[in-house]
């Protein structure tokens, strides 16, 4: 199995977590678009659903998917994303799509955060993939020497401007003992909107797609 297919796996594994009548938390990411391609497929049996990026609305839009503004729902019960990085505590890396803010607010809305990846995104240590932090335009250059304080290498991402009309400095060079205190930290920078760290909200379960299957890991944590 190629690595889209294991994405695929993990992805129509979701659709087992999908409820009639729910109103769904979408994801941003290539895994994520076979989720909606399955939810299409379920297309009817759904209320709508609550996306975390112009993207992944415009997907479920050509499948005729209900958009809902996450402000007009009270609670939401299930949120899927995909991760860049997951490790053993199931805090992860994200963004690296440029859609980690609206993630982490819908994220932080849901009752229940499945995480669909393929087995290369489950790490033992966090930051081999670079993190991203996204940043208000004109807070760049400071906040640049600020993450360069805390021993990383920010590097604009070069052309991309976030759904909210940010930058993205990616920061290289992390080696993430401690994410949910680093997540603290930088969200703590002035200028920085927030970063792709989701350690304080991690997953509460993880579908892991392997070549002899998908593997349904449970949070440890209550
Ligand atoms: O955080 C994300 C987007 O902002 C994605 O979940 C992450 O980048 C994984 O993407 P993919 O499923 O394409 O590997």
């Amino acid at each position: 199995m190629n690595q889209d297919e294991l994405k695929k796996a993990a992805a129509r594994a979701a659709l087992d977590y999908v409820e009639d009548g729910m109103i769904v938390g979408v994801g941003t990411g290539s895994t994520v678009n076979h989720f909606i391609d399955g939810l299409g497929e379920m297309r009817g049996r759904i209320a709508g659903a609550v996306s975390s990026s112009e993207a992944s609305a415009r997907r479920l839009e050509a499948y005729g998917i209900p958009l809902v503004e996450l402000n007009d729902v009270t609670s939401l019960q299930l949120y899927v994303d995909g991760a860049d990085e997951i490790d053993g505590g199931f805090a992860m890396i994200k963004g690296g799509g440029g859609a980690l803010t609206r993630e982490k607010i819908v994220a932080a809305v849901a009752d229940r955060f499945i995480c669909i990846c393929d087995q290369s995104k489950l790490v033992s240590c966090l930051g081999a993939f670079p993190l991203p932090v996204e940043v208000i335009p004109m807070a760049r250059a400071y906040v640049e020497r600020r993450l360069a304080r805390i021993g990383g290498r920010p590097v604009l991402r070069e052309g991309f401007v976030t759904d909210n009309g940010n930058v993205i400095l990616d920061v290289h060079g992390l080696r993430i003992a401690e994410p949910q205190r680093l997540e603290a930290e930088i969200n703590q920078i002035t200028g920085v909107v927030t970063n792709g760290l989701f350690a304080l909200r991690g997953a509460d379960l993880l579908l892991l797609a392997t070549p002899s299957g998908v593997e349904r890991r449970a949070a440890a944590r209550p």
